[in-house]
């Protein structure tokens, strides 16, 4: 699988010893303003828990699972996911072994720190050089093969680690392809549809997974698990374990919890994704929250095509007359706008482009000097060939 890499921006926090379980209170470098005022409105206004993400099931014979995801892309950005084929066990396994991981000592997690330029390895959450307080989490990424950064954190004995992480890529590389596949057909495109443009999109997809540790806090209400963000890609998979609520989104102006719901996963819709509809899925601004009793765990798998392939709005969804919003753009590229705009790099590449589909329903696909595939819209084709 092709890896990633992106420009590190410069860190403001050290990455040091702080041990989050001997910690009786919130310290001043963690602390953070009342949930309450973050950045939005608080989790806890009257009827913010009113509504709940949508619930999609992948093996049910009855429902209309396409429609079903064009309308929580559009209306949520988010949705969970049942009928999937990761196994309990393969969850379970992929839980245990990044608490394996984070109970490590804090040296022997240094040990297998980011190092610069890196975008795997033990570090801090990377959004967390756009924020002056320290988040109460610590991550670990992985894009490509785990081996060399399991072989730092255990020298001897880190074929389990490996073998868990290698299978649970396989099977999420699935399903994103499976669900990619599926967000296309709400867009419009038909299974006879431009089917090398889509495949740009699906194949040979490219990861990072992203494990977050967020340690039980004795001060919820003045901590920051992961601070509010979009994530970049085209769509994240999320496993959340089952003891604790964690993952709010943003969804009418309030922040929503997605309780765990054993064996479901989360889709959240990436920028990328954004782009890919011409806005009309929302890539949804999320968050982590902490607890008072529970150290929570999460795996985020991030995926989006091929550094090199250009996403671009594709024309079918906009239906005849609708304008291009935002400009193509790569992956790579994108990752380097968020290291130094972070949440204003969306709005970087907004454009007032031609129309989209004027119903002439050609579109190419260019490859060039070098092999980069480019999946544009026809006004695109000239900058990409
Ligand atoms: C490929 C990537 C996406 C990511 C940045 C990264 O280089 C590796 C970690 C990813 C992650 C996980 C936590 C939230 C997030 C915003 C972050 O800071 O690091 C995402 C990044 C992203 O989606 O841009
Ligand atoms: O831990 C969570 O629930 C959220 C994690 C997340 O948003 C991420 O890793 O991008
Ligand atoms: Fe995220």
């Amino acid at each position: 699988m092709p890896s990633l890499s992106m420009e590190t921006p410069h860190h403001p926090h050290r990455l040091d010893k702080f041990e989050f379980e001997s910690t009786t209170e919130v310290p001043d470098s963690h602390a953070w303003p009342a949930l309450a005022v973050h950045d939005y409105p608080s989790a806890s206004s009257p009827g913010s828990e009113s509504e709940s993400v949508p619930l999609v099931d992948l093996a049910s014979t009855t429902g209309d699972v396409v429609a079903e995801i064009g309308k929580a892309c559009e209306g949520w950005g988010a949705f969970q996911v049942v009928g999937h084929d990761a196994t309990v066990e393969l969850l379970d396994s992929l839980e245990s072994e990044a608490r394996r991981l984070f109970r490590l000592p804090a040296h022997r997690k240094l040990g297998a720190a980011k190092s610069p330029g890196s975008i795997t390895g033990y570090g801090l959450p990377p959004i967390s050089s756009f924020f002056s307080k320290r988040m109460w989490s610590e991550g670990f990424t992985i894009s490509g093969s785990p081996v060399d950064d399991a072989r730092k954190l255990w020298p001897q004995d880190h074929a389990r680690f490996c073998e868990v992480i290698e299978e649970y890529n396989k099977e999420m590389k699935k399903l994103a392809e499976r669900l990619m596949q599926l967000m296309l057909l709400s867009l419009g495109l038909t299974a006879q549809d431009d089917q090398e443009e889509e495949e740009e999109y699906f194949r040979d997809i490219t990861a990072a997974l992203q494990l977050n540790s967020y340690p039980a806090c004795p001060e919820p209400d003045r901590a920051m698990g992961l601070a509010s963000h979009t994530d970049s890609g085209l769509l994240t998979i999320l496993h959340q374990s089952s003891a604790a609520s964690g993952l709010q989104l943003l969804h009418s102006d309030r922040w929503v919890s997605v309780p765990p719901v054993p064996g479901a996963l989360v889709v959240i819709i990436g920028d990328l994704g954004h782009v890919l509809s011409n806005g009309r899925f929302k890539s949804v601004v999320h968050r982590a929250v902490v607890n008072r009793t529970h150290h929570r765990i999460s795996a985020a798998y991030l995926c989006g095509p091929r550094p090199d392939v250009k996403v671009s709005p594709i024309r079918r969804p906009a239906g005849r007359g609708t304008r291009q919003a935002y400009r193509a753009v790569t992956w790579r590229e994108y990752l380097g706008l968020r290291a130094k705009f972070f949440d204003k790099a969306m709005e970087l590449l907004r454009v007032d482009g031609d129309v989209i589909f004027d119903g002439d329903d050609e579109q190419k696909i260019s490859s060039g000097k070098n092999g980069t595939g480019c999946c544009c819209a026809k006004q695109n084709v000239a900058v990409c060939m």
